[in-house]
């Protein structure tokens, strides 16, 4: 690509040295970078992109785009920016020749049911046909072979990679499960989506965002960056029982589709049964009432489904087909799915790790226990993180007839040091800490009965614990299986 063409996208403050006439790829890894590469540098966390400039020109980087004047040895220009977060994301946008406009884009944002509602939006598209994507917390999703990805949303040069090759698979649209961070930190500058769903707004991420008040509004710029133009068929979708909703509505010039169970809603449903795995419900709608029955358990999926439903409508498809497609749905990977086993408990692996999230997971579950059996709740919380919200999470867990306080990903945090933080929210006494994982799913399988349900919260879809920054393997479910057998078959 010629390279005044690439650069005339980004505001710069200086251009150092000779610019090359065309560059042919685009870096934010020193460590792969490829010959006649624009490399941009980016601050992380842990270590700052400016310091591997050097290293990146002798990979074959021959401009370089900086918040600073660079001493750099070799032939390289520099362009000196304000903000390299944001010029990545107008870089790689104009790199790709902006996919996004190629392709339907949709957005998920909240604190809980991105995964979900991502995941079930997409496996409705692919039941009706159409080729579509998926990118968030489990990976990627491209025609059904699954990428890694490091974060729920990419940085910008891979969101935009993810979408480029979303569209020359040909799929007509591609979901994304769009994070606070993700949008505090500019990782989606350049995505145009034509369709922004809010699911809901609780505590969580406070060690990054400070305050409530900063987090609500880093996922208010899904919806104010959903431009202005009247031109464009967008729509946004918001959950109608969440306060934010109305902020947010007032962020767009779009038409809004509300869902909800509680208020009033373009989408609701009434007469919410659950039974027998089976959740059935009227769904109130635009244009009536439609008799629904899905896999899906716990109210908390009526609204993914309410969310998803208004999405689609708000494309144009017709609400039977929509209807269809919820009946033929599996429960999403990893969220209050229940494992087959031999065993005569109940058991669900669960992605629950903030309080709304497990409030709502044991309330899922409420309606499949039976006279005096018990709930079983396994909880834990990641070390190095956001801590405030471990009371609370013990709190909502307390409504299980007894608990178990454990980690979910210690990193470099003591065991004592997060269960203890946890116990200080526990409202009954029916409890144990045990800070190793695999030892805390044993002792939950150990103080079950027959018929009692257990619910492993907080690693989903993950088949590892990450202690210090090692990765080692780890399935709640395996584990609790073993552990079953051993005690009652
Ligand atoms: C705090 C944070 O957001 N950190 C992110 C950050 O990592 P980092 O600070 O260590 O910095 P880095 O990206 O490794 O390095 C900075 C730059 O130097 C470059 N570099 C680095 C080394 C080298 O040899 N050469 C080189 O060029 C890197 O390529 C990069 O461009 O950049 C990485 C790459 O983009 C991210 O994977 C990483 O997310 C970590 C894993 C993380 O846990 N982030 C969380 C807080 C997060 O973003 N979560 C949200 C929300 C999830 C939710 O909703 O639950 C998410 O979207 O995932
Ligand atoms: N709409 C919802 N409202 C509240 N809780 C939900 C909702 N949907 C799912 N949950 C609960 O939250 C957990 C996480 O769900 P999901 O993975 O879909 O959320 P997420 O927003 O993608 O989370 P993360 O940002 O951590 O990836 C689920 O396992 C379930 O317990």
């Amino acid at each position: 690509m010629y390279t005044e063409e690439l650069i005339s996208v980004i505001p710069y403050k200086e251009i150092v040295g000779q610019l090359p006439t065309t560059i042919k790829d685009i870096s934010i890894d020193s460590r792969s970078v490829q010959p006649k590469s624009i490399f941009i540098c980016i601050k992380g966390y842990t270590v700052d992109g400016h310091d591997y400039a050097q290293k990146a020109v002798e990979m074959g980087a021959i401009v370089i785009v900086t918040e600073r004047k660079l001493q750099l040895e070799g032939e390289v220009a520099q362009i000196i920016v304000q903000d390299t977060n944001r010029a990545l994301g107008l870089l790689a946008a104009k790199f790709f020749e902006y996919p996004s406009n190629d392709i339907t884009m949709i957005g998920v944002t909240g604190t809980n049911g991105k995964t979900s509602v991502s995941g079930i939006i997409h496996h409705m598209l692919i039941g009706m046909g159409e080729k579509s994507a998926v990118s968030g917390t489990i990976g990627f999703n491209l025609n059904g072979v699954l990428y890694e990805s490091a974060n729920t949303t990419s940085d910008a040069l891979s969101t935009q990679q993810m979408i480029f090759r979303a569209k020359m698979e040909g799929c007509r649209a591609m979901v994304m499960e769009v994070s606070s961070h993700g949008l505090a930190l500019g990782r989606l500058a350049g995505v145009d989506y034509d369709v922004a769903v809010f699911t809901n707004l609780t505590h969580d991420h406070l060690d990054f965002h400070g305050t409530m008040e900063n987090y609500g509004n880093a996922k208010g710029l899904l919806f104010s960056q959903l431009g202005q133009d009247l031109t464009k068929n967008k729509s946004v979708i918001l959950n109608a029982d969440d306060p934010w909703s109305e902020k947010y509505a007032q962020l767009t010039p779009y038409p809004v589709w509300t869902y909800g169970l509680k208020n009033d809603a373009n989408f609701r449903a009434e007469n919410c049964c659950y039974d027998d795995n089976i959740t059935t419900f009227d769904m109130i709608t635009p244009e009536g009432k439609f008799p629904v029955s899905m896999k899906l358990i716990g109210e908390f999926n009526v609204y993914n489904i309410l969310a998803a439903t208004a999405v689609f409508y708000s494309r144009g498809f017709e609400l039977e087909a929509i209807i269809e497609q919820i009946e033929d749905l599996n429960p999403v990977r990893g969220r209050m799915e229940k494992i087959v086993t031999d065993l005569p408990l109940q058991i669900f692996i669960d992605y629950a790790h903030t309080p709304d999230a497990i409030e709502k997971a044991i309330n899922a579950a409420l309606p499949y226990k039976k006279p005096d059996k018990k709930i079983i709740f396994l909880v834990g919380t990641g070390g190095n993180r956001d801590k405030s919200k471990r009371p609370a999470m013990a709190e909502k867990a307390s409504k299980a007839d007894y608990v178990v306080l454990t980690t979910d990903d210690p990193r470099y945090e003591e065991y004592d040091s997060i269960t203890g933080d946890l116990e200080k929210g526990m409202q009954h006494e029916n409890y144990a800490c045990i800070g190793d994982r695999a030892e805390a799913v044993r002792h939950a399988v150990s103080v079950a009965e027959p018929g009692d349900i257990i619910i492993f919260a907080g690693k989903g879809h993950e088949d590892y614990q990450i202690i210090g920054n090692t990765k080692y393997p780890h399935s709640d479910a395996e584990i609790a299986i073993e552990a079953g057998r051993l005690k009652f078959v």
